[in-house]
């Protein structure tokens, strides 16, 4: 998906919201393991209430990643069973030697056509730009993150800024707004205004709200750009919402207010019409 289909996507649903499929066998209701498939079970359940009410799902790898084999399956079923016009996100954080990334490109972006996958910088240029190498899809790259770790070097000084600072100055260079996106986690309110001003056409990936604290309305207000530029993430308080046999209505209900709330904010911001 190129990014005006994205901006478009936005406007039309009055939504940025990215559903995170961190789908755990051990949190998925007892009644879907009978299933032959319980996870994609549960995941086509989540797709079905939430389709019209977000832009993007986020497939994190590990949930699938720790089931080997069949966790595969479910990841390949997963991607084929999102409707084509929702953006698809690999969160895999990959970061290695070019040669290799190339292959971690190639088996997100051919192999399950995902639109874009997060990768990790510590390894620099050549680690980053065989993602950005494909018409149409997309880099994530991890700018500043969510978590409390982030303060160990993401958070440090280097010359006159911070490390996540350098990060996001330098990636900017090896990519554009079409094909390179940053991860800005929602508990980092007190930088977002600074990074929005450092960083002000690319989208942001914005992790951390819901289960983590982070506040959509202070992101929205900070982080939102002309072309909105934000897809905000929430996975546990989205699909865990619920725990019953009617846990995908529940999940819609969690996910029809976020995306309320996103209207409003775009509505306020972007004078778009509802
Ligand atoms: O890259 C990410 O998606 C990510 C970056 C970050 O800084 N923080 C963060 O929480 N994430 C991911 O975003 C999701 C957050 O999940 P919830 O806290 O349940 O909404 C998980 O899949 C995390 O791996």
């Amino acid at each position: 998906m190129n990014r005006q289909e994205l901006v478009n996507l936005i406007r039309e649903k009055q939504s940025y919201l990215c559903v995170g499929l961190d789908t755990d066998i051990h949190k998925i209701p007892k009644h879907l393991l009978s299933h032959p498939d319980p996870i994609f079970a549960f995941n086509k359940a989540i797709i079905d209430a939430t389709r019209d009410l977000c832009v993007a799902y986020k497939i994190n790898t590990a949930f699938y990643e720790c089931m080997g084999i069949r966790g595969w399956e479910s990841l390949q079923r997963t991607v084929d069973y999102i409707p084509s016009g929702i953006f698809t996100i690999a969160d895999a954080k990959r970061g290695d030697i070019g040669n290799t990334a190339t292959q971690y490109a190639k088996t997100f972006f051919e192999t399950y056509r995902f639109d874009a996958v997060t990768v990790a910088p510590y390894m620099g240029k050549d680690s980053v730009e065989p993602f950005l190498a494909f018409s149409e899809k997309w880099a994530i790259v991890l700018g500043l993150t969510s978590n409390e770790g982030s303060k160990d070097f993401q958070m440090q000084r280097v010359g006159e800024g911070y490390l996540y600072e350098k990060v996001l100055k330098t990636t900017m260079e090896w990519g554009t707004p079409d094909n390179l996106m940053f991860v800005i986690g929602a508990t980092q309110t007190a930088q977002l205004g600074e990074i929005r001003k450092l960083v002000p056409h690319h989208f942001f990936l914005v992790p951390g709200v819901g289960a983590q604290g982070g506040s959509l309305k202070d992101i929205s207000a900070v982080a939102m750009n002309a072309d909105c530029g934000l897809l905000v993430n929430a996975s546990r308080a989205v699909i865990y919402a619920g725990n019953g046999e009617d846990f995908a209505q529940d999940a819609r209900r969690a996910a029809q207010e976020y995306q309320q709330e996103m209207a409003a904010y775009l509505a306020e911001k972007l004078a778009v019409k509802q």
